[in-house]
């Protein structure tokens, strides 16, 4: 991962996750989400409590890559089926699987919706918006509906920290203004596309809901 940040990384980690037929390599969907870490990192230390826990799922997902089953773990869609045939999930509450792959990945799949809603409400911001509302309507919208309520307000009082819209366009080191919006423009519809073809095979095989 490298130190600064880039929308343009991001954009391109999404984009090489996706084979010709259309399943997600686990591994730059994991460098995408290590980019966006080193994004939030650069916000300051009220931030921690959600890295941490990003990179833990990172980190779960790495080691099933490493181990000895990694060429099972090479697509999301590998993933799913080799899980699932070696009964491998905990699917309906936690017990011998706690920190099965498809449960890990299923919540940055449910942040990748947040953060799909996320850019586009910055892409299509005025000026004057704030980014603390953006990220909590779009949060309000996703993720929030997964979180218990002590979750929910340590979150609430991140995003009372979160610099102006400014700041936020120069961290992502795409240019000016006008050049960032583009690169969002390019950018969403692949995290769209990475979003939804994962939704589809969780909501194929009833995995939407892994405790
Ligand atoms: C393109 C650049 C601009 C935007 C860059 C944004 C960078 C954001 C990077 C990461 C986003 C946060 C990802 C959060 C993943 C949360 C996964 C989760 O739901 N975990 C909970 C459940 O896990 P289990 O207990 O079941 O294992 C866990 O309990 C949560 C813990 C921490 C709270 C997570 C809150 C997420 C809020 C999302 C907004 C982040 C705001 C960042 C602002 C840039």
């Amino acid at each position: 991962m490298a130190d600064t940040f880039s929308l343009q990384r991001v954009l391109e980690t999404f984009r090489s996750s996706l084979t010709e037929n259309k399943e997600v390599y686990i591994k730059y969907y994991i460098a995408g989400w290590k980019e966006l870490v080193s994004f939030m990192n650069s916000l300051g230390n009220v931030f921690s409590f959600i890295s941490k826990d990003v990179i833990c799922k990172i980190q779960i997902l790495e080691n099933f890559l490493s181990g000895e089953n990694g060429s099972h773990y090479v697509t999301i869609q590998s993933m799913v089926k080799f899980e699932l045939e070696n009964e491998l999930v905990d699917l309906t509450k936690r017990g011998s699987h706690p920190e099965s792959g498809c449960r890990t990945l299923l919540r940055l799949h449910r942040a990748l919706r947040w953060l799909e809603l996320f850019l586009e409400r910055l892409r299509t911001s005025a000026e004057d918006s704030k980014t603390s509302v953006m990220c909590s309507d779009a949060y309000s919208e996703s993720l929030a509906q997964h979180h218990p309520w002590l979750i929910r307000k340590a979150v609430g009082v991140a995003f009372c920290a979160l610099p102006g819209r400014d700041t936020f366009f120069n961290v992502m080191n795409a240019g000016d203004q006008v050049q960032v919006v583009a690169l969002l423009g390019e950018s969403l519809p692949l995290i769209s596309e990475v979003y939804q073809i994962t939704e589809d095979l969780y909501a194929k095989n009833n995995l939407l809901e892994l405790p």
